[in-house]
C-alpha cells in the first residue's frame, strides 16, 4: 500500500484539536501486557495508529487474544496463552516496539526469537544496551545468519535472574526492557542510567498497577525487585507529546490560535522554551492548551537531548518551523547520527539549509516554500513536510506518507478541522 499526502498551503489554523495517546507509551505497554498469565487488559486512550494495529498482529502472532476496539481507543488483551517465541519478520520489521515484546516471550516461554525489528531509518539504532542487560540476567543470545535477509536472533533463558544493569546513554526502549525483565526476574534488579522519559514513567506505573515492584523511576536509577506474577488491568494511555509538539508547530507555522485538548506542557520539557523564544504563546488551562503566535518568528538554537532536554522527535518539525524564522537557526541532532534527510526535501520547496556533517544544521530564514513534490523519510520528516506545506505556494506531495500514520492519528482529519487542506490518498 503506497499512501501520499497533498497539502494546499496558504490557510491559518484556528479551532480545537484532541491529542492521541502516546505510541510510545501504548507500545511498550503492548508488550507488557504480554507478561500477565491472568486477567486480561484494558488499555484506553490508545491511539490509533499503524504502530498500535502493527502491535495487535505481532501480539496476535505470538498467540496472545488482541482486540483493538477503534472507536472506542481501547484495546483489550489476554494473554493468558502465548503459544510462540517467534517475531515474524513481515510484521516486526514493520516497527521498533517490536522489541518489546522480548521480555514477555522470556518470561514466559523461555525464548524469544527475533526476525527483524523496524523503525524509523535515522542511522545507528543500536540494541547492545538491551542485549547486554537479557545476557547479564542469565540470558544467551545467538545471532544466525544475520548477513542474509531470513537472518534471526535467538535470545533464551530458563528463569532471568536480577542483577546490576546499566545504559551507556538512558536509552528510551532500553530502559523500559530491562525494567520489564527485571520485573518477573529472580531476585533485585538495578538499572542505572535509566531514561526519564514520561512514557517510560507512564510504563512504571502501569506495570506497579499490574503488581511489579518498582522504585526510582524518574531519578535514572530504578530498582525492581521481581514477583511472581503480574495480572491484567485498565489503565489510560498518556497523551502523546510529540502529536502535541507537532500540532503547535502546526499553529505557530500557519500564524494560527488553536487549543489543544490533553496536551501537557510540562511533558514538552526544552521544547516549550524554545518555541517561546521563537515567539509561540502558551496558555495551560486544565487539560487544555492554548497556542497561539502573532508576532514575527525569531530564529532559534537547539540541540536534541534526553527528556527533560529538546526531544529529537521534534527536531524535524522545528526544522520546517525554522525556514519560516526571521535569521539564521542552529540546529544539533544529538541523539541519532542520520536524521537530516528533512532538508533536501524542504530545500526542493526553497528552503536554504546548510549541513555541516550529519548531525549539525544552519538553517537560513526566513524563505518562501513552493509546493512540490517530496518524500517522507520517516515519520516526523513526513509529519514536517505537512507543516512545511501549510505554508506553501500551491500543493505539496509528501509521498511514502504511510510512515506518518505509523505516529500521527487521523492526521490529515484533524488538521482540516483546524482549517487546514490536506488530503490523504491510498493507493
Ligand atoms: C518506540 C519508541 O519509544 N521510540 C522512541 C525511542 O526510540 P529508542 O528507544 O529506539 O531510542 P533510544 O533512546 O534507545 O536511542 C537513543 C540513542 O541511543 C543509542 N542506543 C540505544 C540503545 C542501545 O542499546 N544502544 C545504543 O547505542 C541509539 O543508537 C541512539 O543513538 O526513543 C527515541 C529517542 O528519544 C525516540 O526518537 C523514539 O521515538
Ligand atoms: C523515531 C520514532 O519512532 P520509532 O522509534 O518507533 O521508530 C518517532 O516516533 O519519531
Amino acid at each position: 500500500m503506497s499512501v501520499t499526502y497533498r497539502v494546499r498551503g496558504g490557510r491559518q489554523l484556528h479551532g480545537t484539536v484532541f491529542i492521541q495517546g502516546a505510541k510510545n507509551s501504548a507500545l511498550p505497554m503492548i508488550g507488557a501486557a504480554l507478561m500477565a498469565a491472568k486477567g486480561r487488559t484494558v488499555l484506553r486512550n490508545v491511539p490509533i495508529i499503524e504502530d498500535v494495529k502493527r502491535a495487535v498482529e505481532l501480539a496476535q502472532a505470538i498467540g496472545a487474544k488482541a482486540e483493538l476496539h477503534e472507536a472506542e481507543r481501547t484495546l483489550v488483551i489476554d494473554a493468558s496463552q502465548l503459544t510462540s517465541p517467534v517475531l515474524p519478520a513481515e510484521i516486526a520489521a514493520r516497527f521498533r516496539g517490536s522489541f518489546l515484546f522480548v521480555p514477555a516471550l522470556l518470561h514466559r516461554l523461555g525464548e524469544a526469537v527475533i526476525e527483524g525489528v523496524g523503525g524509523c531509518n535515522l542511522g545507528s539504532r543500536n540494541l547492545d544496551f538491551h542485549y547486554n542487560g537479557f545476557k547479564r540476567m542469565g540470558a544467551t543470545v545467538t545471532e544466525h545468519g544475520m548477513e542474509a535477509d531470513d537472518g534471526y536472533i535467538h535470545v533464551k533463558v530458563g528463569q532471568l535472574q536480577g542483577g546490576t544493569l546499566y545504559c551507556d546513554t538512558p536509552s528510551h526502549t532500553g530502559t523500559e526492557n530491562l525494567v520489564m525483565a527485571g520485573a518477573l526476574a529472580h531476585g533485585q534488579t538495578l538499572i542505572k542510567n535509566a531514561a526519564l522519559e514520561p512514557e517510560v514513567l507512564d510504563n512504571i506505573d502501569f506495570l506497579q498497577r499490574m503488581g511489579a515492584r518498582i522504585t526510582g523511576g524518574g531519578t535514572g536509577f530504578i530498582r525492581v525487585d521481581g514477583v511472581e506474577e503480574l495480572c491484567g488491568i485498565e489503565h489510560t494511555v498518556m497523551p502523546d507529546r510529540i502529536d502535541a509538539g507537532v500540532l503547535v508547530m502546526a499553529a505557530a507555522i500557519t500564524g494560527g490560535e488553536v487549543s489543544l485538548v490533553g496536551a501537557d506542557v510540562e511533558h514538552l520539557g526544552v521544547a516549550v522554551d524554545k518555541l517561546e523564544q521563537m515567539g509561540v504563546e502558551f496558555h495551560q488551562q486544565g487539560a487544555v492548551l492554548q497556542v497561539k503566535r502573532e508576532k514575527p518568528l525569531r530564529p532559534i538554537n537547539i540541540i536534541t537531548d534526553e527528556y527533560p532536554g529538546f526531544a529529537t522527535d521534534l527536531q524535524s518539525p522545528i526544522m520546517a518551523l525554522a525556514t519560516q524564522a526571521e535569521g539564521e537557526s542552529y540546529i544539533y541532532e544529538r541523539i541519532f547520527d542520520a536524521r537530516f534527510q528533512l532538508a533536501g526535501e524542504l530545500e526542493s520547496m526553497g528552503a536554504s539549509i546548510e549541513l555541516t556533517g550529519s548531525q549539525r544544521a544552519l538553517v537560513h530564514g526566513p524563505t518562501k516554500l513552493r509546493g512540490a513534490k517530496t518524500v517522507a523519510h520517516d515519520l516526523r520528516s513526513g509529519a514536517a513536510l505537512v507543516l512545511a506545506g501549510l505554508v506553501a505556494e500551491g500543493e505539496t506531495e509528501i509521498s511514502s506518507a504511510y510512515f506518518i500514520d505509523r505516529g500521527h492519528s487521523n492526521f490529515a482529519e484533524r488538521l482540516n478541522a483546524l482549517g487546514a487542506e490536506v488530503e490523504r490518498d491510498e493507493s
